[in-house]
């Protein structure tokens, strides 16, 4: 399109998108930007009608409803997120509208997280704060909060993507002794060869590996596979580390195996639901560690997520391929 009156308009669907994503917008385009926070799910079907593009600022259902809030005319969507469960993607294909995300570029924010939720995990940190909190603080015994150690340990991936690629190079710097990785298909050599890597089977990983590190999407496939028998099936002494999805892991399994130490301890990023009440069982336990989803969330991460974001729907209404297409 050209001229002032033939702009393409686009919808960005949360106010704190980055500047540099909008402006990049609205060199040759009509950009509204929803005012609301959280994002209210009316303002955003009601400034989504006429819109030829979507920038999907959040994680609010992306489905029929707001397809059909904006109309026929719709060209191009993308989200500001690797993962997409919350995008209907049958619904956009059947449509025939490209979707863009944003992997790739909050991979080493990502991995800077699991590093440290997996050490968090392994070396007590919740719980040795609530010692000190409850003046419980034992200067006198040698055995006293001793934890799990990284040097020459398994380590198994469940998932081995690019966020778990860049978490296996940072672990590489700890002398660990070698990467187990359960996935549909294998990697490449070479990159088993670089991180001492080796598909194996889920119940293998599970058993084998020191530490379990969960960085698969949720998927219909993955939903709930980490349950009561996986569980089961690991280490007592072993650390669990979710980066992925909540949905992978069966919660109030989860809470079980940690209550009656079937699994030494975990540090999850995400969890179900986000976010999790203060109420929830899990937030009693001194051996998990939990932060609130906080893996793509740095400055130049948010930044560098938003321009994607934006590149995508220009390709897309342009009709070129985007960027990082999400299928
Ligand atoms: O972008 C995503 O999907 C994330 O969950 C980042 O943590």
């Amino acid at each position: 399109m050209s001229g002032e009156d033939e702009k393409f308009r686009i919808l960005v669907t949360h106010p704190q998108v980055p500047q540099e994503a909008i402006e990049l917008l609205q060199r040759d385009c009509e950009v509204t930007v929803v005012q609301s926070l959280p994002p209210n799910r009316s303002e955003i079907l009601e400034k989504a009608k006429g819109v030829h593009a979507f920038l999907w600022g959040g994680h609010e259902k992306l489905n029929a409803e707001a397809l059909d809030a904006a109309g026929p005319q719709l060209k191009a969507i993308s989200t500001m997120s690797a993962g997409i469960d919350y995008v209907d993607v049958p619904e956009l294909k059947r449509r025939n509208i490209p979707l863009g995300h944003t992997p790739t570029v909050l991979n080493d924010a990502v991995a800077d997280i699991a590093v440290g939720l997996l050490l968090a995990a392994a070396r007590r940190f919740h719980e040795g704060r609530q010692k000190i909190e409850t003046n419980n603080w034992e200067t006198y015994t040698l055995n006293w909060m001793l934890g799990q150690d990284l040097r020459d340990s398994v380590v198994g991936f469940y998932g081995f993507g690019g966020i778990a690629q860049t978490i296996a190079k940072r672990l590489s710097g700890f002398d660990i002794d070698s990467i187990l990785y359960t996935t549909r298909r294998r990697v490449a050599e070479e990159i088993e060869k670089e991180y001492n890597a080796k598909k194996v089977d889920f119940d293998t990983m599970l058993a084998q590996s020191d530490f379990v590190i969960i960085a698969a999407p949720l998927t219909k496939e993955t939903a709930g596979v980490f349950n009561a028998t996986a569980f089961g099936k690991m280490k007592k002494t072993a650390v669990l580390v979710n980066i992925g999805r909540g949905g992978v892991v069966n919660q109030p399994d989860l809470y079980e195996a940690l209550k009656t130490n079937q699994i030494f301890s975990a540090g999850l990023d995400v969890m179900t639901p986000e976010p999790l009440p203060p109420n929830d069982p899990l937030l009693t336990l001194p051996n998990v560690v939990l932060v609130p989803h906080l893996g793509s969330a740095t400055r130049r991460t948010r930044t560098d997520m938003g321009t994607i974001a934006a590149h995508n729907v220009l390709r897309g209404l342009a009709g070129e391929p985007m960027f990082s297409p999400a299928y």
